[in-house]
């Protein structure tokens, strides 16, 4: 197949990295870009979909990192595009605490356990730092939070728990999102609070218009050409001069830079291959980034049997196997008055937030890791029945049967091959600047890229915009040498013309010639020269 046009820049992936990137170049005046991407739709881990009556995010559904000093860019998207939020409060969680009896752990329990589970947490901690003796010096700054995002990084290990611990302490052990070690520049720098995106447009809606900004659209639909959906890179082929791209469909494009923003679950398997085969450097420091897989589960139901209301926003089942079906989610969660004012002091339009998803009577029950990937590859019968075996033990035999489920296989996704990246608990600052530094012509970006605030939106927002500025100053770069270059080029015929004239110039070299034939630059050079 004839090769494409060349383009200044591809950019692999059309979601919030690759959008970020593409839009800070057609700003800076790069037109001729083009957006290859996999699936047949812009957004990658930003996803929505009809359930039931409502739109549901199967991907990213926090705005996380609100309310700090510093302002968090997906905020303020948000906030200017009147995106509908709902503050989530995870801080009564622990006293929704069930066991399989459907008993509900009394509060001091619950709270005695808690911290018991974060001291124990703190000390393993310690210990693991304390081994660290070849990534002390370097090692990123971290710190132990409770009560983070549900998306957020585990630090506890599964397979040594402990069989005689308490079932309470067990549970909140293992509960990897509750008790988490992760950088701590998202809730420090942004803010400690997170807003659930619950608006019919869905969290994508921020991408769309994104993409509106620098990309032909109507009537809310991209028509640009320089969007391709359905092409799944396969092949990048690089050298000093540039890069070819091949597809899975037989089409080659080529491009001076590309930016590659596959997840870092993609690059760990064989969808891309490079050739050259990328440095051996660049390959261990992706081995080394832990994927994490994180799956949320929609179940809706003829109508509401939960315990709902203020402090009733989040509850968990204790089981003695890890991860399963713990975390619990109601759609329709009710919104503490004082968070609406926080709302409202932080400009976002609330309008009407006493509930999420008013009405839908819908479940959502969260899965990390080893049980995403189990339920993942069963069918969604047999983890509905799961779900109902579960929900039964904590509110008894006589609720009704859910009549839908939604399970995501972000894992068996071939584009996607994971939720987020986790670096290494306690991991040197060359695994991240390996794993985000260029390889020739072809510069890395994607959440995974972000030193700062891997694993979320912002983290892939603000990691495009950066790539995209390091792809510039390359571009800066070689415009500069290839002007010198031209000017060298265009100068010898007039080195020549004038070594004739022996008499005038004799003995002048290239270097010798006055700097204001170079400074004029090429235009400036007259064309009777030529
Ligand atoms: C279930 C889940 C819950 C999450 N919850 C939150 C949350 O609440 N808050 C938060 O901030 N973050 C959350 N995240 C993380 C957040 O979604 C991601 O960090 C962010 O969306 C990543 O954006 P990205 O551009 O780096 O990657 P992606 O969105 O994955 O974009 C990469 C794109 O590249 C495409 N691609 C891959 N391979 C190829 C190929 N070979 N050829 C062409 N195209 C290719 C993919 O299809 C994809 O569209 C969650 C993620 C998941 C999955």
């Amino acid at each position: 197949m004839e090769p494409s046009p060349r383009s200044s820049v591809i950019i692999i992936g059309a979601g919030v990295s690759g959008l970020s990137a593409a839009k800070v170049l057609a700003e800076n005046g790069i037109g001729d870009l083009l957006i290859l991407e996999a699936s047949d739709r812009i957004g990658g881990r930003i996803r929505k979909e009809k359930f039931g009556d409502v739109s549901v995010e199967l991907g990213a559904g926090w705005i996380a990192g609100v309310g700090g000093k510093e302002s968090n860019p997906v905020w303020e998207i948000a906030a200017k595009l009147g995106l509908r939020t709902c503050f989530s409060d995870y801080s009564n969680a622990r006293y929704n605490i069930y066991d399989r009896s459907g008993k509900i752990f009394p509060s001091g329990i619950a709270a005695d356990s808690y911290k018991k589970a974060v001291d124990s947490a703190i000390q393993k901690l310690k210990g693991r730092e304390s081994n660290c003796v070849e990534d002390a010096t370097n090692r990123t700054d971290f710190t132990l939070q409770v009560e983070q995002p549900i998306f957020a990084f585990p630090c506890l290990d599964a397979k040594k728990s402990n069989a005689n611990e308490n079932i309470l302490v067990f549970s909140f052990m293992h509960l990897e999102f509750w008790i988490e070690v992760e950088p701590i520049s998202t809730y420090v720098d942004f803010g400690e609070r997170e807003f659930l995106v619950a608006d019919e447009r869905g969290y994508e809606y921020l991408l769309y218009k994104m993409a509106e900004e620098f990309l032909f659209t109507s009537e809310g639909k991209i028509l640009d050409n320089r969007l391709k959906l359905n092409k799944v890179v396969r092949e990048l082929q690089h050298s000093r001069n540039g890069v070819t791209v091949k597809t899975e469909d037989g089409c080659v494009y080529e491009a001076d830079y590309v930016i590659l923003s596959a997840s870092i679950g993609v690059l760990q398997s064989d969808l891309i291959s490079f050739r050259p085969p990328l440095p051996r450097w660049k390959t261990e420091a992706i081995e080394k980034c832990d994927v994490m897989v994180y799956t949320k589960i929609f179940l809706k139901f003829p109508y509401k049997f939960w315990p709902c209301g203020p402090g009733k926003e989040f509850f968990i089942y204790a089981h003695e196997r890890r991860g399963y079906y713990t975390f619990w989610q109601p759609l329709n969660t009710a919104i503490p008055g004082i968070h609406l004012k926080l709302a409202a002091d932080l400009l976002l339009c609330h309008q009407h937030m006493e509930n999420a998803y008013p009405g839908s009577n819908i479940l959502v029950v969260t899965l990390t890791n080893d049980e995403s990937k189990r339920v993942e590859s069963q069918s969604d019968e047999e983890t509905l029945k799961e779900a109902m075996v579960v929900l039964r033990d904590m509110f008894g035999t006589d609720i009704p049967d859910a009549t839908d489920i939604l399970v995501p296989r972000w894992w068996n996704n071939r584009f996607q091959r994971c939720s987020y990246s986790n670096y290494p608990m306690i991991s040197n600052n060359q695994v991240i600047n390996d794993i985000k530094a260029p390889v020739g012509r072809i510069f890395f970006t994607g959440e995974h890229t972000s030193e700062r605030f891997n694993g979320y939106v912002h983290g892939g927002h603000l990691a495009g915009i950066d790539t995209s500025k390091a792809v510039l100053e390359e571009m800066r770069k070689d415009e500069r040498q290839n002007d010198k270059q031209n000017q060298n080029f265009l100068l010898e015929p007039l080195l020549a013309l004038t070594l004739t004239q022996a008499d005038a110039v004799s003995g002048l070299h290239k270097c010798d010639v006055p700097t204001q034939l170079y400074l004029s630059g090429k235009l400036g050079i007259p064309e009777a020269i030529l």
